[in-house]
């Protein structure tokens, strides 16, 4: 697991944006997994100026979104299909055929659910899987407890999801209580994973994520068995880092290899 520590959510922003618009150029026929939330959004602004500014070309690129809400239409403000046409589709140059967004009014999840996962394979899987994290240390809605092993399936929100996601809605009560998502499994198989978390309330969700025990407790620490994995997060996510010095040197060595200088070689 990489830890890159920015100073604010836009540089750790900017710094993911940089990353997923690599790979877009590297391989412009590529799949990217895309996530929800208040977190990726400035993310999303970046790669909109990116595509805006500088040319970023998605027309060949395929996406799959991690979940949606049971219940909501497409049209609905709180679906995370109207989220990403508003946030990132509606600016960019994808071909919304080939935007995936699991969908919350299909009637056998279970059957569902297995399609999705087929769509994904047919698309040759996920090349970079974009996440953020909930404040009880969850990826996509795989709340505490959900298996490890966990397929694209229907899940039951946790109350601490339902509270922090109230925001969204105007009250708890009209908050979905169930959600289409994939699942802990699924999103280990995807080529890289790219976990965002910006802001006090995620600190200790990343502490655990990063430096605690691999649990189905806090789904996000079952990225630790993933082989490439990035966490990019702003000092206020990082607070609770218990070896963020190492961090550091880690990034330093990343920097030094990039440019060539490796201060003990030329001084020997
Ligand atoms: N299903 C989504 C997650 O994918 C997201 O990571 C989480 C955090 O959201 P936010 O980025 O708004 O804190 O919220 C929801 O539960």
């Amino acid at each position: 697991m990489r830890v890159i520590i920015e100073s604010t959510p836009e540089a750790a922003s900017r710094r993911a944006a940089q990353m997923v618009a690599r790979l877009v150029r590297q391989k412009p026929v590529c799949t990217l997994g895309l996530a929800t939330g208040g977190t990726p959004l400035k993310l999303y602004g970046e790669l909109i100026r990116m595509h805006q500014e500088e040319g970023l070309d998605f027309s060949r690129v395929t996406t799959f979104n991690l979940d949606e809400y049971v219940g909501l239409p497409p049209s609905h403000e709180q679906s995370y299909r109207y989220f990403m046409q508003k946030n990132l589709f509606d600016h960019i140059n994808v071909d919304v055929r080939n935007t995936n967004v699991p969908d919350g009014r299909a009637l056998d999840f279970e059957k569902y659910g297995e399609r999705y996962e087929q769509l994904i394979e047919d698309a040759g899987g996920i090349e970079l899987q974009v996440l953020g994290i909930g404040t009880d240390g969850h990826i996509a809605f795989n709340e505490p407890g959900s298996s490890l092993g966990s397929r694209t399936r229907l899940k039951t929100l946790a109350p601490e999801t339902v509270r922090d996601n109230a925001r969204f809605f105007g009250s708890e009560k009209a908050v979905p209580k169930l959600a289409i998502t994939m699942g802990v499994g699924t999103i280990l198989e995807s080529r890289r994973c790219l976990l965002l978390a910006f802001g006090e309330n995620k600190a200790e969700a990343i502490a655990a994520t990063v430096e605690g025990p691999v649990t189905a407790q806090v789904t996000a620490s079952a990225l630790q068995l993933h082989r490439e994995v990035v966490v990019v997060l702003d000092e206020a996510a990082a607070s609770k880092l218990a070896r963020r010095e190492y961090y550091e040197e880690v990034e330093n060595a990343h920097r030094m290899l990039e440019t060539g200088k490796l201060p003990w070689i030329e001084e020997a």
